[in-house]
């Protein structure tokens, strides 16, 4: 069976230098190109790259990704900065990239957006959303390295809007908080009514606490990503999957079995 032709742009940075090892380990994968900033896209198509890993800044990831639909490269993204108006313009753009045809054809490039590719992650956004109905209270901590550019993380924006959802469909009331004068930040960001608030602090590399409050009792549910090789399941699998799903996929659990 032929290999997958793999590219990774973002090849020097903290998690793309761990996936550029890990696609390279890969019996699966051949790794065609590692590209960083500076680098010309161009090599994608000259190297004939089937799926491209995103793993850049918010700066520079729309940009890749225009690029790689209008070359119909399938590509699995890491990097954050993930908007409504963004996510729009991904949807328009692999509308118009080649399509399977048939009578209602489908875009024929796939690209995933995952905002975690560890499994411990994706299992705390869905068990956050699943507590989140039966609990007055609930409020996002996420605590990363001193060196991340964005804040609040994308897996806490995800969390807290996947709490909101699940929150509102069950016809939740606002959460109770009788603040009156606060500093600017003291009670965080606000996704969606859930409040998130974001730590940066040498030594810890990518963590999450979901705080839920009800009467008389607490539940805390937390993640810790210890090292990058816990993104690297995630990030392979989305691999293999994403040649075989057109379209865009937001999240990794939509690839995983999770009941
Ligand atoms: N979804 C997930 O599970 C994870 C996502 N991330 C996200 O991945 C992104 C990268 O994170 P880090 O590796 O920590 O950052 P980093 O700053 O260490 O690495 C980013 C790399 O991309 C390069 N780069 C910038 N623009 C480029 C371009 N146009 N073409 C090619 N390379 C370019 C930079 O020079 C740098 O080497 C961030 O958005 C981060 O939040 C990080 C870890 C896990
Ligand atoms: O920048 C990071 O490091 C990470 N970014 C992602 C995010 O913003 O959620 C995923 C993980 O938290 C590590």
């Amino acid at each position: 069976m032929s290999k997958l032709r793999v590219a990774v742009l973002g090849a020097k940075g903290r998690i793309g230098s761990e996936a550029v090892r890990a696609v390279e380990a890969a019996d699966d994968m051949e790794l065609v190109a590692a590209l960083g900033r500076g680098d010309k896209l161009e090599t994608l198509a000259e190297t004939g790259a089937q799926v491209v890993v995103e793993l850049t800044n918010p700066a520079s990831v729309m940009g890749n990704l225009d690029f790689c639909v209008r070359h119909g490269i399938h590509a699995v993204v890491g990097t954050t900065g993930w908007t409504d108006e963004r996510l729009a313009h991904l949807r328009t753009s692999l509308d118009a990239s080649p399509t399977t045809g048939g009578e209602a054809p489908t875009p024929s490039t796939g690209v995933l957006i995952a905002p975690n590719f560890s499994i411990g992650a994706v299992l705390t956004m869905k068990f956050a959303a699943q507590a989140a109905r039966y609990f007055e209270s609930v409020e996002v901590v996420e605590l990363h390295h001193p060196n991340k550019a964005d804040a609040p993380s994308g897996t806490a924006t995800r969390t807290a809007q996947l709490i909101a959802a699940a929150r509102a469909e069950a016809g939740c009331a606002p959460q109770p908080d009788a603040t009156v004068t606060a500093l600017d930040g003291a009670r965080g960001a606000d996704v969606d009514g859930v409040p998130v608030h974001a730590v940066r602090l040498r030594g810890l590399l990518a963590h999450q606490e979901v705080l839920l409050g009800g009467e008389g009792e607490t539940l805390t549910i937390r993640h810790d990503s210890l090292h990058h090789s816990s993104f690297m399941p995630g990030i392979l699998l989305g691999v293999r999957r994403v040649v075989t799903t057109p379209g865009l996929t937001f999240g990794l659990e939509h690839f995983l079995d999770l009941g």
